[in-house]
């Protein structure tokens, strides 16, 4: 079969939009899964770190479902719902839209640029979570809030929450960030193991400067990614919780791939957040696929967005040449 895909990423975290409003594609779970694990294939001519299916939505303008590259299903993806922000809200030609995800029903919409001709679209990132059974952690505690896990680090203190995807969150200088510790205690929780049964996403984060901070982020069923939309808004969040930074304060996100904007709302103890990001198209590409063997798909075009990948180069500059100067 012919499938269009659409190549888009936030903040350099790329993803393969595949549009099953326009196009009348069916597939089976099990296909999802496989076409994830093809078509991200970093050795083939596309390559990504998810598949985001775009569907018809009952209760919203449209569903988004996520799949990792290893072909696991994700309740949430931040950087993702920024593009399908934009897909949708180009395809019905509005300003506004609400998709439906596997958890809830969130509200995005047009924002002004977050840099100059960079299309942004603000996305609600919610429900929030510090109950542990909701990732799940078994920790034997109703919440881990600047804990320290002993069977993962001596030292190092986490903060684990759902927003509601899993995040395990701990602060950390410089070096800590520099060294191998992220991928060590991410392989453990990301493979066969106790605590973390469904694995977690792990982030280091560092504070820059007030309102500022840096997050590096080993995805669950990706590995090290640009940046993960829902980790940084978590971390915006345990930011503001562990006095770095305010609720109602904007907090300018940093990360491998450029940066975003974090805004986080409470009310009474409870937390949502708005993620305020570019959404841009790298490419559009047409791919012949036999869905019994994806991994055998042929690559028939591929029409490039060179403008946009131009105007954000200079947003991943300027953000780049920031954590250089302040990541100390
Ligand atoms: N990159 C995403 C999160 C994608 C899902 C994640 N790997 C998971 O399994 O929870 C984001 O931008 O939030």
């Amino acid at each position: 079969m012919k499938i269009k895909l659409t190549k888009c990423h936030g903040s350099g975290n790329d993803f393969l939009i595949i549009d099953e409003i326009s196009n009348s594609y069916t597939f089976t779970e099990e296909e999802r899964a496989n076409l994830a694990i093809a078509f991200c294939n970093r050795s083939t001519e596309l390559g990504a770190d998810g598949i985001l299916f775009v569907m018809p939505s009952k209760q919203a303008d449209a569903r988004m479902r996520v799949f990792n590259a290893d072909g696991s299903e994700a309740s949430m993806c931040g950087n993702g719902i920024r593009c399908v922000a934009r897909y949708v809200c180009e395809l019905l030609n509005v300003e506004e839209a609400v998709i439906e995800t596997m958890k809830a029903n969130l509200e995005v919409k047009n924002e002004a640029d977050i840099f100059p001709n960079i299309p942004t679209y603000l996305v609600e990132i919610s429900p929030v979570s510090f109950q542990t059974k909701d990732l799940p952690l078994h920790v034997g505690k109703e919440t881990l809030l600047n804990e320290k896990i002993e069977s993962l680090h001596p030292n190092l203190e986490f903060t684990a929450l759902a927003v509601p995807n899993p995040h395990l969150i701990t602060i950390v200088d410089k070096a800590t960030i520099e060294s191998s510790v992220q991928e060590e205690i991410s392989s453990y929780v990301n493979g066969p193991n106790e605590l973390f049964p469904d694995g977690v996403n792990v982030s280091f984060v560092s504070i820059l400067d007030k309102g500022s901070i840096y997050v590096r982020t080993y995805e669950r069923g990706v590995g090290f990614t640009n940046a993960c939309g829902t980790a940084m808004s978590a971390s915006s969040l345990v930011s503001i919780l562990n006095g770095f930074n305010k609720s109602g304060d904007y907090i300018e996100v940093y990360n491998n791939g450029g940066k975003v904007r974090c805004y986080v709302h409470e009310n009474d103890g409870n937390y949502r957040i708005d993620l305020i990001g570019n959404a841009t198209y790298v490419y559009e590409a047409f791919v012949e696929t036999d869905l019994e063997k994806p991994a055998d798909f042929v690559l028939l075009e591929k029409a490039m967005e060179e403008q946009e990948a131009i105007h954000y180069s200079k947003l991943q500059d300027a953000a780049q040449a920031y954590i250089n100067e302040k990541l100390v």
